[in-house]
């Protein structure tokens, strides 16, 4: 059975806003599902509505086959929540936050352990709410691991975390993962998602427009290739638009630049070019899964994603691309 399933899942706020439009999502059990956005995709709505926060304008969501209204307390049994900004707002220090949640969910976990897990032991007496936003993360992460559930849905969890912190936290994720937790990760940081999750789900205005694997997201992104040649002189244009798998040709001065939707047309670019004028320099870029986002998504709502380390595109000699 999976951990999460909805059927045409659609949030609408008012007469204008179509926070979720028809989402039909299936999340197996024990994977690591990551669920990417830019800001307004419409990712918390969704997660508000497999928690029962908010309810669904049509459409139904499942979590574990049970019903997100119906069954929504037997659910949160099952399920370990970080919401987006958990706020920390009153006097309770954070060893006693922690051993509420163990508490209140009738869990045997030693909130020492958890408090150890996520880092924040040393500075279990003080009061949480003085905690920097990281230490709050933090803590609110270990809050949610507590009675070690069968789901964690993690809103944005990286939000205020150091290097250190987001590499911590991965592990964790994984380890939980390792032992059957499913995981469901909101977050609008490609590289983030990437690091961790087993496939991907990208929402972009209320649409899931892509999902699959990062293996697959990959093989989509390397469908398209540029490739430029710098040559000693002004290359010829005739012949290489002919070339299986080139959608385009330019040449300005000396340089030669051609679009493949076949990267392996690239070669055959070389070797004609290089054939009629001495090609110099050559610079080779895939379509990066950055760009492949971006596509998506329109390039987020304010061009806030990150990029992923490495992948801005490969050179296929060795020296640093030019602007
Ligand atoms: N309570 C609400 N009332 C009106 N509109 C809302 C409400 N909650 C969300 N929205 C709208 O729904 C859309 C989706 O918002 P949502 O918070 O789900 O996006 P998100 O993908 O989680 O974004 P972010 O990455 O910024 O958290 C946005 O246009 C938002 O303004």
């Amino acid at each position: 059975m999976p951990s999460i399933q909805t059927d045409g899942l659609t949030k609408e706020f008012g007469d204008d806003v179509v926070a979720v439009d028809g989402l039909d999502l299936t999340i197996e059990e024990g994977e690591i599902f990551g669920f990417l956005g830019p800001n307004g995709a419409g990712k918390s709505t969704t997660i508000n509505m497999l928690l029962d926060f908010i309810r669904p304008t049509a459409g139904s969501a499942e979590v574990f086959g049970m019903d997100a209204q119906d069954e929504a307390a037997a659910i949160r049994e099952r399920i370990g929540v970080l919401p987006e900004g958990y706020g920390f707002d009153d006097y309770l220090t954070g060893r006693e936050y922690m051993e509420w949640a163990v508490e209140t969910k009738g869990a045997d976990d030693d909130p020492e352990q958890l408090l150890d897990l996520v880092g924040i032991r040393e500075d279990a007496g003080r009061v949480a709410s003085g905690y920097s936003k990281g230490m709050q993360q933090r803590l609110a992460f270990g809050m949610a691991l507590a009675d070690d559930p069968d789901l964690l849905i993690l809103d944005e969890p990286s939000t205020g975390l150091d290097p250190n912190g987001i590499q911590h936290m991965r592990s964790v994720i994984r380890d939980r993962a390792e032992g059957g937790t499913t995981v469901f990760f909101s977050s609008h940081i490609l590289s983030e998602v990437e690091a961790v999750c087993d496939r991907v789900g990208v929402m972009n205005e209320g649409r899931l427009v892509a999902m699959d694997t990062i293996e697959g997201l990959r093989e989509s992104a390397s469908g398209q290739a540029t490739i430029e040649l710098q040559c000693a002189e002004a290359p010829p244009r005739d012949g290489v638009a002919d070339i299986d798998g080139v959608s385009s040709v330019d040449v300005a001065g000396t340089k030669l630049t051609a679009t493949c939707t076949d990267p392996r047309a690239k070669v055959d670019v070389v070797k004609r070019v290089d054939s009629r004028a001495e090609v110099v320099d050559i610079l080779a870029d895939n379509t990066s899964l950055e760009e492949l986002f971006n596509q998506f998504t329109g390039g987020g709502r304010d061009n806030d994603v990150e990029m992923p380390a490495g992948e801005t595109g490969q050179r296929a000699d060795a020296q640093e691309a030019s602007p």
